[in-house]
């Protein structure tokens, strides 16, 4: 059992009672005949043969509180579709698996690419977009929840425990984001989280002042946590990044949408484990690398819409700045990892802050050359006023395909 403080401008909702899962879920079921609930899935076919999917599709297979379930298929072909569907054949729940490779969403891609509208970039943002159109194309969910197929800890509280700030009728919110200690075979993992973004936000505060955009991203225990809920009508105006600043670039949308009493925080889980990638020192499009350059771009970006001025030679303070907050923090850590008789190499955390303070010079220079430069997918709203019937094509598309291939 954790503490109880409430750090940050969002409410925290933390695991403080061995409440059974029975019990909140016996609520959640009595919630859904007033906030029906949908899951999205995003994963990549790989997963299918991976560790960790099989289990979460056991889990789910004993959630009763969910009408639907959607599942966004990337880098499938026609074979990877079929089993696919067989895979997924156990749910007992409403589902349907959005082939995005195959010739009916690939269609409809075309069509949203010839008018502007299309992700510029494959990958689990644009995947996601997808999956959230499909849901809004649906109608029928009030409240849905998304959480990634890589997890190797899942058990289905976590779902019940994420879902739950935007399901029952009597809370406020409007979006409520996971938190975990990303803790396994005695380590601590999370590097991005604890070595990119905690030091670089501290950096930016110190630099640029106490903005409220920055205490805000700094109130989430989790920035980076891949599960989220929300009621369904935030998808209609959300703008999502394609590349890997989609989480963070969700927390700013629902920022700027929304007053912060209606957003919050969940304890999910006491662990977490997942498919680590590698950290790619010497390609800075792959792995940790890309990621970090993506997530401090979605930042910087962020930041000037709210009137921050950026030049190289602000760029170069915050590299400077980052750079010895983050040892600072690998200190930090280190002392955390011993107390709690947990593993830490130092020498593997101070490459990755040397990479990652690389990659914050690299980001801003970047932002400067390119400021025109968006990842942003349109919001669902602009794209059906541009396509009206956009929402008809998506559903024919994945019915068709389910019915030709089921
Ligand atoms: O959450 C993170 O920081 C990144 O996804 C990397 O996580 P990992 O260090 O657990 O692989």
């Amino acid at each position: 059992m954790g503490d109880f403080y409430q750090n940050g401008i969002i409410t925290t909702l933390h695991n403080l009672s061995s409440r059974s899962l029975e019990e909140m879920e016996a609520e959640l079921l009595q919630f859904s005949k007033i906030r029906p609930m949908s899951l999205v899935l995003p994963c990549l076919y790989s997963e299918l043969e991976g560790p960790a999917l099989d289990k979460i599709v056991t889990e789910l297979a004993q959630v009763n509180y969910l009408q639907e379930i959607v599942i966004g298929l990337d880098r499938a072909d026609e074979n990877q579709y079929k089993h696919a569907i067989q895979f997924f054949s156990r749910l007992p729940q409403k589902h349907r698996i959005l082939w995005n490779d195959g010739p009916r969403l690939q269609e409809v891609n075309t069509l949203l690419q010839n008018q502007g509208l299309a992700p510029n970039e494959l990958g689990k943002g644009c995947n996601v977009w997808f999956c959230l159109g499909y849901v809004l194309a649906q109608g029928t969910a009030s409240s849905v929840a998304l959480h990634d197929c890589d997890i190797l800890t899942y058990d289905r509280s976590m779902l019940a425990r994420l879902i739950y700030p935007v399901a029952n009728p009597s809370f406020n919110y409007q979006f409520c984001k996971g938190y975990y200690a990303r803790v396994a075979d005695n380590k601590m993992n999370g590097r991005v989280t604890r070595l990119l973004v905690t030091p670089l936000l501290r950096a930016l505060k110190k630099i640029l002042g106490s903005l409220d955009y920055l205490e805000y991203l700094d109130s989430y225990r989790y920035p980076l946590a891949g599960e989220f809920s929300f009621r369904t009508d935030v998808i209609n105006d959300i703008r999502i990044p394609s590349d890997w600043g989609l989480e963070i670039g969700v927390l700013s949308e629902v920022k700027r949408n929304y007053s912060t009493n209606r957003l919050c925080q969940v304890d999910i889980a006491d662990r977490y484990d997942h498919k680590h990638q590698q950290l790619s020192v010497d390609d800075a499009q792959a792995g940790l690398s890309k990621m970090s350059i993506d997530i401090s771009k979605g930042i910087f970006r962020k930041l000037a819409t709210n009137g921050v001025v950026f030049s190289t030679e602000t760029f170069r303070s915050i590299k400077a700045t980052y750079y010895r907050i983050a040892l600072d923090f690998i200190e930090t850590y280190r002392n955390d990892a011993i107390i709690n008789g947990l593993a830490l190499d130092v020498h593997n955390e101070e490459k990755a802050v040397e990479l990652f303070a690389e990659n914050v010079l690299k980001a801003g220079i970047h932002f400067l050359d390119n400021p025109m430069e968006t990842p942003f997918i349109p919001s669902w709203n602009r794209v059906q006023s541009a396509v009206p019937d956009i929402f008809t094509r998506l559903c024919t598309a994945v019915d068709d395909d389910y019915r030709e291939f089921a």
